[in-house]
Order: structure tokens, then C-alpha cells, then sequence
């Protein structure tokens, strides 16, 4: 396998994203990193943060090559104003979709092996007129792929969602025997060819309070996971619930698991981020191809600041190489 060539979009550019590119070209990694952002603001950044980084213009008809600790390789995107360091401005707005488009179709062309998305500010873009409500999606519809599973990940904990960005209250009507059967396949596909887990092992949650209380909490349990579940063991997959979820995510449950399926963000995402919050990846399953991401927003109130954490951005781009080479195999 040739050197692989990852593409990083640097996000919200008056986030945290533009200097985790800075944080990220001061290693040497094992593949070719390109980050998808704007010069200007680059270098702002790095007088910012202190840190010195040499940018090298981007060319996608050269061999990816290794480079140095200090090398920063940009593919360069105009930002419509300059950007205040902290400050949301939605003109800017089309110049972030900007570069998950190069992103998404450059992994799509097979121009880059994956992608790692830096941090997005939801709002600021459907201020700027753009309905948008996360990478996930986003990534789904420009490949026209007609389902995705948003799934994180820690050491010792992996959390896969069967719904994402929406409202809870549409959730529950969201919840149906389909959906948690072919979120339930695409889990267990993507863990096996990009993950290496041959047989995954999937813990479900219940919906409800204690997983629905035999239907006097609810009935989403008896109505549509239960017969999930039923369906998908005849068929031969490992998988088990509906569990309770204030109960399951213990370790003599999570010790026999290979991932958790909750059933909403908020359900699954709080805890896994209460374990791993700075050393977790958001990974959307089901694309025809690679993307990783880190796991937290744009903070804003530490941008050009030095006071963050890089930890989920290296461990985000450590996965994709992963991937990236477990498909390889
Ligand atoms: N991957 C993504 O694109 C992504 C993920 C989550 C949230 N968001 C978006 O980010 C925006 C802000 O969301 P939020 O305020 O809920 O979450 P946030 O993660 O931006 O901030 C939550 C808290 O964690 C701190 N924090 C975040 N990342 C940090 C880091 N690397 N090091 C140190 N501290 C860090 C922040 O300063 C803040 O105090 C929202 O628009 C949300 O939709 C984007
Ligand atoms: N739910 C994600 C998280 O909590 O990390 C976040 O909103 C980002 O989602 P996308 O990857 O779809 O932008």
C-alpha cells in the first residue's frame, strides 16, 4: 500500500480547528496529512499559539510524501472575511462547506484516503441561510448514501446512535423495528471490515426508562426493538437487549460487548464522553468512505488561546490511518 494521503478540513475557522492543524503539523505522521483551510488564517493561528510551522503549498498530481515535524501542507480555500479568533461570522459560513466539499469528493475520487474533520459551529451555518446539522449527514447526502450510523469511540467504549441530530421529541416516532435492524447492519459491517472484529457483539438499549418496564414506560420496546432484536439473532448476529441504559454501561456488561447501540445522542453520547472526552473519535459508519472526527465543537472561548486539548484530534487521525489500513488488508 502507498503512503496514504488524509485530508484534514479545518472547520469553523474561528474555532479550535485551525489550531489543531497547527498542533497536528508540529508531528510527523505516517501518511501524507492535508489541511483543508485558509493560509492567512494558518498563520495567524500559529503567531497566536507561539508555534512555528512551515506551509507548503498542496499539489494533488505529486505522490503523497512524508514530511517533517513542522511541515504544514495546505490546500488552500478563501475565506469571504477575515476571520476574529473566537468570533462566529456567517459570511464565512459557505467557505466551511467549502472544504467539506473538497474533502468529501476528494475521498470520493480517491484523491484522499480519508477524511478528519475538524470542528463545525452548527448554528452559525444555518444563521448564514444553510440548513445543516452535522458532518454526518452532510457526508450521506454528497455521496448519496441513503443511510449512515454516527458512531464514537474510546478505549474500552464504542457508542453507535440508531438516530442523530434531531429533536427528542421526534425520536421515539423515529424508533422503528426497520431502522434499529439496518442501523444494526451497518454497525456490524463496518466493525468487521474496518475494525477487524469478525463476529461484533452488540449490546441494545431499551428506549425507556428500565427499557420500557414490560410496556407500562413505554411501548417502543414490545413494538419495534424487541422484534429487532428477535429477527436480527435468527439471522445469526450477536446481539442482545433491550437493555436498560442507566444499567448497561457498567463493566461486567460493556466486558462482553464489542459496542453499545443507544437509541438517541443524549442516551449514549454523555457517557462516552464522560469516559473518553478528549481521547474519543466520532466515526460515521456506512459512507463508501473514510471519515473520522474529533470529538468535541468549535470552543470558541479557547481559540488562539494554547489552553486545548489535542488528544481526540491525534487519536481521530491515528483511527483513520487504522481504517484506512484494515480496509487495505
Ligand atoms: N465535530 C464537530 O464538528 C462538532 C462536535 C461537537 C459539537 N460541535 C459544535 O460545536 C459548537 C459548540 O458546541 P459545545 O459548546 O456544545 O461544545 P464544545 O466541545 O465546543 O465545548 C464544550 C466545552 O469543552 C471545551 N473544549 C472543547 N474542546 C476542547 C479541547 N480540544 N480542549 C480543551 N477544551 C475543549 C470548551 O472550551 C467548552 O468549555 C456547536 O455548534 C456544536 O454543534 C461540533
Ligand atoms: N454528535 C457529534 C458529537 O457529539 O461529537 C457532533 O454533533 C458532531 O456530529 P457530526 O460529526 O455529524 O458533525
Amino acid at each position: 500500500m502507498s503512503l496514504p494521503r488524509i485530508a484534514y478540513s479545518s472547520g469553523e475557522p474561528a474555532g479550535i480547528g485551525p489550531d489543531l492543524a497547527v498542533l497536528l503539523a508540529q508531528q510527523a505522521w505516517p501518511c501524507e496529512l492535508v489541511v483543508l483551510g485558509n493560509r492567512q488564517l494558518i498563520q495567524d493561528r500559529a503567531q497566536q499559539l507561539g508555534l512555528a510551522v512551515s506551509i507548503q503549498a498542496y499539489d494533488a498530481t505529486r505522490a503523497p510524501q512524508q514530511w517533517p515535524a513542522g511541515t504544514l501542507v495546505l490546500a488552500e480555500h478563501a475565506l469571504a472575511e477575515p476571520c476574529v479568533t473566537g468570533q462566529l461570522n456567517a459570511a464565512n459560513s459557505p467557505y466551511v462547506l467549502d472544504l467539506l466539499r473538497h474533502a468529501g469528493n476528494g475521498c470520493l475520487s480517491g484523491e484522499f484516503d480519508a477524511v478528519m474533520t475538524g470542528p463545525v459551529h452548527k448554528g452559525v451555518i444555518n444563521d448564514a441561510g444553510i440548513p445543516f446539522s452535522g458532518h454526518t449527514e452532510f457526508f450521506a447526502e454528497l455521496s448519496h448514501t441513503k443511510q449512515v450510523v454516527m458512531m464514537l469511540a474510546t478505549e474500552g467504549l464504542r457508542v453507535a446512535l440508531v438516530t442523530t441530530h434531531l429533536p427528542l421529541l421526534a425520536v421515539p416516532k423515529a424508533i422503528t423495528k426497520a431502522l434499529v435492524k439496518s442501523v444494526c447492519y451497518i454497525l456490524a459491517d463496518d466493525l468487521s471490515h474496518k475494525f477487524g472484529i469478525v463476529a461484533p457483539r452488540i449490546l441494545i438499549c431499551g428506549l425507556n426508562p428500565h427499557a420500557g418496564e414490560n410496556g407500562h414506560l413505554g411501548r417502543e420496546e414490545i413494538d419495534h426493538i424487541i422484534p429487532a432484536i428477535d429477527e436480527l439473532q435468527a439471522e445469526g448476529m450477536d446481539v442482545s437487549g433491550p437493555w436498560p441504559a442507566d444499567t448497561l454501561f457498567q463493566p461486567h456488561y460493556l466486558e462482553q460487548a464489542d459496542a453499545v447501540l443507544a437509541m438517541y445522542h443524549d442516551q449514549g453520547l454523555p457517557v462516552l464522553k464522560y469516559r473518553g472526552f478528549g481521547q474519543a473519535v466520532n466515526i460515521t459508519l456506512g459512507l463508501p468512505f473514510i471519515r473520522t472526527s474529533v470529538d468535541h465543537g468549535t470552543a470558541l472561548d479557547r481559540a488562539g488561546t494554547g489552553k486545548i486539548d489535542s488528544g481526540s484530534a491525534n487519536y481521530a487521525l491515528q483511527t483513520a490511518l487504522t481504517m484506512v489500513t484494515n480496509t487495505h488488508e
